[in-house]
């Protein structure tokens, strides 16, 4: 089981030094990957490897901690997933913490002999739960002997626990909230701490880690670029050369800064108009390219090709994977133009591929996402295509958004790109629902979204809101515009707060505010009778509506 102090995971990130890793086995819950970010945002590094790892696999990180997280099975479904055999006892040879969440509480309870069974009563939502006077441990002395908010999402429960461990706190119902064994080190919370609705779950985390498991806070976001530029130099050959897919968002000028670094100029950036482009999008994003960011980039129009291939095509994923396929048809054409000029072709594809884009797709093998579900298939990962000539370089693929601002600042990217809300590849595809192609629906969204954008600059709201867009509908309502009847369309306004996207919560605009848009759009845009503003927060939306 030894290996190398600093080895690198399959991922390609450092382990930051033996014995300080938070090692996460992700069982399928849809929050796995906001505990990864919360013990990141305490400066410590955590990764994330499928729940079924082999104990090997484990072991080969060293972590300090291994935290079993939620998921959707019961511990007494036929093939639930679990650890391997044998971890309970590397864990305690090794004096590796472990803390089970949810599922992975129930878990632990369930191999150590104790029992888990159907609740009475399912706990979903936020619950209040008792801290009674006790041993130190999980929680620290602020917390203890007090009240707290907390996020619950399940409907079995602990009703016998293992020998040797005792109820730290319990739900106001009654059920058991977490439980600890400390000189066994195995804790476990029956709620989410990684949820912000925990009010208290992020202290929780960083009392356990820090002062419970002594992990050390000392990962940067400086040491994780230096790693990145390190990896693309070693990957990339030193005469080879590198398409960028360059889109003007966040992730993707992060990533072609980055890049460039390591290579230079023989990086050859791309930007695609696939027709689906928000209002006057090309010239403005090829323009603040020239202007702020001195990176060449090459402008393709393949909106006719784009657009023709959705001609008809109603299916949300179908469209998806329509569009993934057609972007990299156009890389490959660029890689053959760049052939043409620079007498070699370019034999890697960047693009600015985040963590959640990966774990809301299809999970490829290997990601350690195996057990959750399929969201939806963001283009340039669920939907790409599975042959392909280009290898793909993705250095931003184990960051969230808010973590690329972070690495964009340290390299110098311009806040106007920084800054920018972010823009799904597939554009207003996912945001005009059904055929896209279908009369001017195109068109409307693109002047709605504009008015919209527009009204929150100059509100000097764009800053506080994570994202904020326009959606189409493909129905028609009855309205009454100068006297006369009318039967048009109805679109819909969406703005949410977010600090990753994986979780989201609607905009509160004032009254006035929504007011005066909602004139302004069916003043302006002809085809439009209607507003409505989409107030659902994500889960159980998604902040697309496709
Ligand atoms: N119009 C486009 N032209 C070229 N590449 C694109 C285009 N749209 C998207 N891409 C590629 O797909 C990747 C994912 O798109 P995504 O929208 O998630 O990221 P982004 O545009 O870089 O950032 P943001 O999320 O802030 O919009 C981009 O990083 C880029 O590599
Ligand atoms: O590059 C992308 N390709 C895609 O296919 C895609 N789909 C959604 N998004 C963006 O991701 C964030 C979360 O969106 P959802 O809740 O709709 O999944 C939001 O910021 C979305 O705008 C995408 N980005
Ligand atoms: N959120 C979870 O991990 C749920 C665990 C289990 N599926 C239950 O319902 O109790
Ligand atoms: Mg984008």
């Amino acid at each position: 089981m030894e290996t190398p102090v600093n080895s690198r995971t399959a991922n390609g990130v450092a382990t930051g030094g033996a014995g300080n890793l938070v090692l996460i086995l992700d069982y399928g819950s849809q929050y796995t990957h906001l505990i990864t970010r919360r013990i990141r945002q305490l400066s410590v590094l955590s990764l994330c490897i499928s729940g079924t790892s082999t104990i090997d696999a484990i072991a080969k990180l060293k972590p300090r901690v291994v935290i079993l997280s939620g998921g959707p099975h019961s511990v007494h479904a036929a093939g639930a997933p679990s650890f391997p055999d044998g971890f309970i006892e590397y864990a305690e040879e090794y004096g590796v913490f472990v803390l089970g969440i949810c599922y992975g509480m129930q878990l632990l309870v369930q191999k150590l002999g104790g029992v888990v069974a159907v609740g009475e009563k399912q706990e979903y939502g936020k619950m209040e739960i008792a801290v009674p006077e006790g041993e130190w441990g999980l929680y620290g002395p602020e917390a203890i002997g007090g009240h707290q908010t907390v996020w619950m999402s399940h409907g079995d429960e602990a009703v016998k626990l293992p020998e040797g461990f005792t109820v730290v706190a319990r739900s106001l119902q009654g059920s058991v909230a977490a439980i600890q064994n400390r000189s066994r080190r195995f804790y476990g919370l029956q709620y989410h701490p990684e949820v912000t609705h925990s009010t208290q779950g992020m202290e929780t985390l960083r009392h356990f880690l820090l002062d419970v498991c002594g992990v050390n806070a000392d990962w940067k976001m400086q040491d994780v670029l230096e790693e990145e530029i390190k990896v693309i130099k070693d990957k990339v050959g030193p005469d080879e050369h590198v398409i960028c897919a360059l889109s003007g968002g966040v992730d993707s000028t992060v990533a072609a800064t980055l890049v460039h670094k390591a290579i230079g100029d023989r990086l050859h950036c791309v930007f695609v108009d696939n027709g689906l482009l928000r209002y006057k999008e090309r010239d403005r994003v090829m323009s603040t390219f020239q202007s702020d960011l001195h990176l060449p980039v090459t402008c393709i129009d393949a909106s006719e090709q784009f657009l023709s291939k959705l001609k008809g095509v109603k299916d949300p994923e179908m469209k998806r994977k329509i569009i993934g396929r057609e972007f990299i048809c156009i890389f490959d054409d660029f890689a053959q133009e760049q052939e043409e000029k620079l007498g070699k072709r370019p034999t890697f594809l960047v693009q600015g591929t985040l963590y959640p884009d990966v774990i809301e797709s299809c999970p490829p093998p290997g990601s350690g996402m195996t057990h959750s579900h399929t969201i939806k298939s963001h283009h340039n990962v669920g939907g790409l295509p599975k042959e392909m000539k280009l290898k793909l370089i993705e250095p931003l693929k184990l960051l969230f958004k808010d973590e690329v601002r972070k690495m964009g600042s340290i390299l110098n990217v311009p806040e106007s790109f920084l800054k920018r809300h972010p823009f799904p590849g597939p554009g207003l595809a996912v945001r005009v629902l059904g055929d896209v192609t279908e009369g001017n629906a195109l068109e409307i969204l693109r002047q709605v979204d504009e008015i919209f954008i527009q009204s929150i600059k100059e509100a000097g709201l764009y800053d506080s809101i994570w994202q904020a867009f326009a959606v189409f509908l493909p129905v028609q309502s009855v309205g009454v515009q100068g006297d006369q009847r009318t039967h048009s369309h109805v679109v819909v306004l969406r703005a949410i707060t977010s600090e990753d996207g994986m979780t989201a919560d609607w905009y509160y605009f004032d009254h006035k505010f929504l007011v005066d848009v909602v004139r302004k759009i069916c003043n302006n845009v002809r085809g439009v009778n209607r507003v409505c503003q989409d107030i659902t927060s994500k889960p159980p939306a998604t902040v697309e509506w496709e």
